[in-house]
């Protein structure tokens, strides 16, 4: 089966005093998935919100149908203990906990006492601890840290340890409405050689201006929080985005 283009929008950007009514109207708008922007204040110098908001949005946006379905919460957990949390975000309604490889196989979360007896950490570790609470699991990487980090976990023999989803940051994570990195665009490429069929996300200052490089490099899935919920037409932008990645993807094929 073909890879989907998903248009992800990324609610950091949203009105937060009105946040259940920008997730209805953002899927009602064309969207395929909401990109649920978790931080801590430690792994990335902001904080945002947690499961108990996750909970309240889930309770006015339709679950997906499908796995990866319209509706998809994609949970990015820009946190140091990514370990810790998969069981509330799952009974919040998380779909898809996306951690960050950096965060994994720190030391903090490394030497964790919880870590150590449930060997929760590690990557593989992590990914099939969160394949055993039903949900998919993703990975993300900075811009400071190499793509090479990853073949071994794609690689692995043990299909629960892989990941079902790489996020390719193209901005240091932390904040909405930074520039587009190209410098990262050749991950991409590189992951889009080796796995056709892996969905990949990019995440940071994507938008009409950015989106063909994106969709050049092989990228599919895609997060737009200022281009989406600064918009006058959010509609219109979320077609355009789809558009560009389903026109670059068809001529790669
Ligand atoms: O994870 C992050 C930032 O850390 C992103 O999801 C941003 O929220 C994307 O915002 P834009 O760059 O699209 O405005």
């Amino acid at each position: 089966m073909p890879l989907e283009t998903i248009i992800a929008p990324s609610i950091l950007s949203a009105d937060f005093g009105k946040l259940g009514r920008e997730c209805i109207d953002t899927i009602e708008h064309g969207a395929d998935w909401l990109h649920v922007d978790i931080m801590d204040g430690h792994f990335v110098p902001n904080l945002t919100f947690g499961a108990p908001v996750v909970t309240k949005i889930r309770e006015r946006v339709p679950r997906p149908s499908t796995a990866m379905g319209k509706g998809t919460f994609d949970c990015h957990m820009m946190i140091s203990e990514p370990h810790k949390w998969v069981a509330d975000f799952k009974k919040a309604g998380c779909d898809l906990y996306c951690f960050h490889y950096e965060a994994a196989i720190s030391s903090t979360a490394a030497e964790s006492p919880e870590a150590k007896s449930d060997e929760k950490t590690t990557p593989k570790k992590l990914i099939k601890y969160i394949h055993s609470h039903g949900m998919k699991a993703g990975i993300a990487i900075k811009p400071s840290t190499p793509v090479d980090v990853l073949w071994d976990i794609l690689e692995d023999s043990d299909e629960d340890a892989r990941p079902d989803m790489v996020l390719v940051m193209t901005v240091e994570p932390g904040f909405g409405g930074q520039s587009f990195m190209a410098s990262e665009l050749p991950k991409v490429t590189a992951l889009r050689g080796k796995y056709p069929n892996l969905p990949i996300e990019v995440d940071g200052g994507l938008s009409e201006k950015t989106i063909d490089q994106a969709a050049d490099a092989g990228a599919n899935v895609i997060v737009a929080g200022s281009a989406v919920f600064g918009a006058k037409d959010p509609a219109d932008v979320i077609s355009k985005l789809r558009a560009a990645v389903d026109s670059r993807r068809k001529s790669q094929l």
